[in-house]
């Protein structure tokens, strides 16, 4: 089961999901309660092994904002969240990093529709924590897909069987209020995902 922890914005944190074994971690390079700077993300990436995708997450701006935010942070891989239009994936092909579609349940769930490499299936709210029918989406997405939105360590297991992902995506469950993140819960969330 990949794992990516989202919304990191201290080092004691990143380290901790980074020793408990996450493939990916993100950085919120948007507006939300976690959003950090692009040099403050990369501070943050310094110290993470080239084995785990770090991740810069985006919602509504246009690729050259993304660009110049992706390559000043440095993060390995860029992550659309909501209704970008296919061009912007396509604007963002030659940055040569892996790209990320997160869209809610009702947008098309092929991933590589529109050339992304990998998809997330989320809650109309990303970054809200709300669950929402996990089960409803099982046997639609295609390719690489993650589950995301109101997982926490005492539902991944269940919300995984119902959805049959590839991966998961975490952020508000393993926080103790909205921007700050618990090293026991991230711990927790790591071990609940793979081993139920
Ligand atoms: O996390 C945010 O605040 C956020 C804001 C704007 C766009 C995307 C955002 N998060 C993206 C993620 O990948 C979250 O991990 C995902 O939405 C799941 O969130 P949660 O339900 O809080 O676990």
């Amino acid at each position: 089961m990949y794992v990516k922890i989202c919304g990191l914005s201290e080092p004691e944190h990143v380290e901790a999901a980074v020793e408990a074994g996450a493939d990916a971690i993100g950085f919120v390079l948007t507006r939300s309660p976690r959003r950090v700077t692009p040099e403050r993300a990369a501070e943050l990436a310094a110290a993470v092994p080239a084995h785990v995708l770090t991740v810069g997450v985006f919602r509504g701006e246009d690729p050259q904002t993304v660009r110049e935010a992706a390559l000043a942070s440095g993060v390995r891989a860029v992550q659309l969240h909501g209704r970008h239009p296919h061009a912007d994936f396509t604007a963002l092909k030659d940055l040569g990093r892996p790209l990320v579609r997160a869209v809610d349940a009702s947008a098309d769930l092929r991933c590589g529709a529109y050339d992304e490499d990998l998809l997330i299936v989320d809650a109309p709210r990303p970054g809200s924590g709300e669950p929402w029918d996990w089960a409803a989406v099982r046997g639609r997405p295609s390719g690489r897909w993650m589950l995301a939105g109101g997982l926490d360590p005492s539902n991944v297991a269940e919300a995984v069987e119902a959805a049959g992902p590839w991966g998961v995506d975490v952020s508000s469950g393993v926080e103790t209020a909205p921007g700050v993140k618990d090293s026991a819960l991230i711990r927790a969330f790591l071990r609940a995902a793979r081993h139920g």
